[in-house]
């Protein structure tokens, strides 16, 4: 999509970066986290996704002549503009030199952790945070809801959602998403094109409404399509709709052909799937597959399979490119910690009003994730990377200072990769690829517990600051709370 990354953003932070600016403090170094505070969908884990397009950002980040002269038309009052023509010519040279780490996209990932650390200028950091937000809260929300439909469905699931989804760059976006959370195909054009997904398809009811009747639209579609044949049967009715398909689908084994499969997309889908079944197979065709689909999210896949349907594929749009149960992530971006130009040392940052849960962490900071020797995920480690770790390797629960866990001997890898460097693009293309962050998400899932994965109530796996960063932190909240 063509987006000016630059102008994607809200009007405060352009202000702010003037206010830098006006004060010559544009050149402070400063650290700032993109993080979410609670578990989407009430579930024990999120998909991370969106640095394919904050990469796009970083990359493409430039103010055009359109969008400073559109700056300089804003004004402030009747009588004064509310950018300064001076400060309009700093951001027409501005090229980004902010280093920036990020999760991989894929990688199974838990709330009040670091996915994304951008270092560089203060005005820099302060430009990219709403861009940045957008793309890592929505698409990782979608990654998240489609790992869970794709798990309750057991069979291939295509995202079926750009029609309903929140405009163009939103479904376009969503379908990656929906691919990178594990979706085996999607029926969206543009995204298929863009980023190299598979694409996948069957008809619509207009198709046999168009027809005179319903066997002569399902002979008219298998003769356009003979490999790919999949027929909508719930035009009129059901069972008969899987009768007229069983006869096209003979005659297509006859000419050394294969009908694919029926799709059902009204009524109670569980019930119409299993009488499909037995007319297929009455009918020979045991290798036709059941499709379904309609208002489809992972509760009603679950209700469906429990009720012993046996399903082949799903076809999932509106709840899964809408995220409809929780519309956003409500990931934050905080700055952690500052340098004046020329030290070394790195000053702490926190925010301590309001409530506990929503208290910051100080300091330049990574993940370290620990593992028991059966693969499984023991722990993460929100550490600084300026102070190292404790060899005590603990982690103390940021809320709750009595609940901790010893890491110590566990193996572990650091979640956070180099994406950019003073501005530039490091990843390969593979590291950007769809496919491989469906893999990646895959291999994640793997290593977390069953119960953690569950829909009711899941166990959660412990997330929390290694033990000499809590100090730290409740070192500063002390000290600026007044108490000695
Ligand atoms: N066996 C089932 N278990 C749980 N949910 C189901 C089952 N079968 C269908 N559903 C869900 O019930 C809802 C039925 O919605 P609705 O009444 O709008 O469908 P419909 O009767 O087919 O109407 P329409 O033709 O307008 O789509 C859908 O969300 C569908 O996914
Ligand atoms: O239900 P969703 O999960 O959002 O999946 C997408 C829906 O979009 C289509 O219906 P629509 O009525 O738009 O078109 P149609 O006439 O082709 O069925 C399709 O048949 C699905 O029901
Ligand atoms: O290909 C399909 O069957 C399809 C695509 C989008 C929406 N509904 C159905």
């Amino acid at each position: 999509m063509n987006i000016d990354y630059a102008m994607l953003t809200d009007l405060y932070q352009l202000t702010q970066a003037q206010g830098y600016w006006d004060h010559d403090v544009q050149d402070t170094e400063a650290c700032f986290h993109m993080y979410f505070r609670s578990w989407p969908f009430s579930g024990g884990y999120a998909i991370a996704c969106g640095t394919d397009q904050v990469a796009e950002m970083v990359e493409g980040y430039r103010f055009s002549d359109e969008a400073l002269s559109y700056l300089a038309s804003v004004r402030a009052s009747a009588a004064r503009p509310l950018f300064s023509q001076s400060f309009l010519d700093y951001l027409s040279d501005l090229r980004l030199s902010v280093d920036v780490d990020a999760v991989r996209e894929g990688t199974v990932v838990f709330p009040n952790e670091p996915l994304v650390r951008v270092r560089g200028s203060i005005l820099e950091c302060q430009l990219l945070e709403t861009a940045l937000l957008n793309c890592m809260n929505f698409e990782t929300l979608i990654a998240t809801k489609a790992a869970r439909v794709c798990r309750a469905a057991g069979s291939p699931v295509s995202e079926f959602g750009l029609r309903r989804a929140q405009g163009p760059a939103g479904g376009v976006w969503a379908s990656r998403a929906a691919i990178v959370g594990g979706c085996a195909s999607t029926s969206n054009v543009l995204a298929g094109q863009r980023f190299g997904l598979p694409v996948a398809g069957t008809h619509a009811h207009s198709w046999v409404m168009s027809f005179p009747d319903e066997l002569t639209a399902f002979r008219a579609y298998a003769a356009s399509f003979p490999d790919n044949c999949v027929l909508l049967v719930d035009t009129y009715d059901v069972d008969q709709g899987v009768r007229n398909a069983a006869t096209v689908g003979l005659e297509m084994r006859a000419r050394g052909e294969r009908l694919k499969g029926v799709r059902i997309d009204s009524g109670d889908l569980a019930w119409h799937a299993k009488s499909a079944r037995m007319i297929l197979d009455e009918a020979g065709l045991t290798d036709c597959g059941i499709i379904l689909s309609n208002d489809l999210d992972e509760h009603t896949i679950k209700s469906i399979r429990d009720e012993g349907a046996q399903v082949d594929g799903w076809g999932v749009g509106t709840k899964l490119a809408c995220a409809y149960d929780q519309p956003t992530l409500g990931g934050v971006y905080k700055l952690g910690a500052t340098r004046a130009p020329g030290d070394t040392a790195w000053r702490d940052h926190v925010k301590i009003t309001g409530s506990a849960q929503k208290m910051t962490t100080p300091g330049v900071l990574d993940v370290r994730r620990y593992y028991y020797e059966n693969g499984l995920v023991a722990g993460d480690m929100v550490f600084d990377v300026n102070s190292g770790v404790d060899d005590s390797e603990t982690i103390v629960d940021p809320f709750d200072a009595l609940r901790r866990k010893r890491l110590h001997g566990l193996s572990y890898e650091v979640l956070l990769h180099p994406l950019a460097r003073k501005g530039q693009v490091v990843l390969t293309a593979q590291e950007r690829s769809a496919l491989a962050a469906r893999d990646r998400a895959q291999e994640g899932l793997a290593t977390l517990d069953e119960s953690q994965k569950r829909m009711l109530n899941p166990h959660t796996c412990p997330v929390g600051l290694e033990k000499s960063l809590f100090d730290r932190r409740q070192d500063l909240v002390a000290r600026l709370r007044g108490i000695d």
